[in-house]
């Protein structure tokens, strides 16, 4: 039990109802679910109240999820699945049209390698994208700069990577020897739950493979074998010989570039803007401009500041949390201008706490 990272806080709150059994959700297929439970595994669906009284997506649980269930065993038919236990952490793939809601891909979620690969993959405004989603998400991030074999110039690149980490690990690994695995062993514990994300083919199942050890490896092998590599039989949640769990879901994989948090992971922009002598300064001509001066004396990049002015752009729903997003919607449906100024209000609030 423990080993899928069942803390005392968890089971603390799952005694509070004592006639239901704590377990955490290991794999999901639609409206089906695999649980582990100190039992061992069932399947299982939501209780009906819980989808009357779903007011999102959100609330629906997802790999990750520590849940309560009606029984420990599925042999007289679907175990039910009562509550979902407040998340540590929740990854969250944002709306891409209009018509799609937010969708959950991973929760609580303690620690988050952000691949990026130190060859023709390697680019810097990606991952502070990465970084912002993990910051967003409320898992530790550690940047992973992989196939380190590929790449002449390795310090250079972990300096530049460093520029940006805001003091998060940065850890260099290559798939290519036994050993280059080994800088990310020192993250391994018992009750810790990792996950990876990365585009494709930096490198994460060649890591993931070492760290899962012989036995499950096999099991890799064979879900190559097959072609739907996510069926219901398959698991999300993998326990990993050193101790603690991984979670790997292709939509944690493939998460990528929206609900990305601009406040926390350009925090330094922020902080120079704040000592612009106007506030609503654009830092295009205004006098007094901290954000300009920063540039002339070098402290601050050029491609930094356009990297940030592009993606403020692109993301016009920067630096808010997934409910203060659905907030602000609806403020921009009913309040128009006040509707923003509640925007700017929160993201305010959310810096001072
Ligand atoms: N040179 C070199 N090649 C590597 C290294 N790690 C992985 N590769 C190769 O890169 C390719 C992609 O590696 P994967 O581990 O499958 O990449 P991935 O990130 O899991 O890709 P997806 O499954 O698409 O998300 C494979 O051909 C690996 O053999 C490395 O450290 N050095
Ligand atoms: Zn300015």
């Amino acid at each position: 039990m423990l080993n899928y990272g069942f803390t005392e806080k968890i089971l603390q709150e799952a005694s509070e109802e004592a006639h239901l059994y704590p377990g955490r959700i290991i794999s999901q297929h639609k409206e089906l679910y695999k649980v582990a439970l100190a039992e061992g595994e069932v399947h299982a669906e939501v209780s009906g109240k819980m989808i009357h009284g779903a007011q999102s997506p959100l609330d629906f649980p997802v790999v990750g999820d520590f849940v309560l269930l009606d029984r420990t065993s599925d042999a007289g038919g679907y175990a039910i699945i009562h509550r979902v236990l407040p998340r540590k952490s929740l990854f969250v793939r944002k709306a891409a049209g209009k018509t799609t809601k937010a969708q959950a891909v991973g929760a609580n979620i303690d620690l988050v390698f952000l691949c990026m690969a130190l060859n023709k993959d390697y680019n810097l405004r990606r991952l502070e994208r990465y970084f912002a989603v993990a910051l967003d998400s409320g898992a530790t991030p550690v940047m992973v700069l992989t196939k380190a074999d590929l790449c002449s110039d390795v310090e250079k690149r972990v300096a530049e990577v460093e520029r940006i980490a805001l003091g998060y690990d940065v850890v260099v690994t290559s798939g290519a020897t036994e050993e280059g695995y080994l800088g990310l062993k020192p993250y391994l514990a018992p009750g810790r739950t990792l996950a990876f994300m990365g585009s494709s083919g930096v490198g994460k199942s060649t890591l993931i493979n070492r760290l899962l050890g012989a036995e499950i490896m096999a099991t890799q092998g064979l879900r190559n074998d097959d072609k739907g590599r996510h069926t219901t039989t398959s698991r999300e949640l993998l326990l990993l010989e050193e101790g603690g769990t991984l979670l790997d879901t292709p939509g944690m994989r493939e998460l990528g570039l929206d609900g990305a948090n601009l406040e926390e992971s350009f925090e330094d922009i922020h902080m120079l803007a704040a000592q612009c002598k106007f506030s609503d300064c654009r830092h295009d001509r205004e006098p007094g401009c901290a954000v300009r001066e920063a540039l002339d004396s070098g402290e601050l990049t050029l491609d930094r500041l356009e990297s940030y002015r592009k993606l403020k752009t692109e993301n016009p729903y920067e630096g808010l949390s997934s409910r203060q997003i659905e907030k602000k919607k609806i403020d921009q449906m009913f309040g128009g201008k006040s509707g923003l100024k509640q925007a700017r209000e929160i993201i305010k609030n959310k810096k001072k706490r």
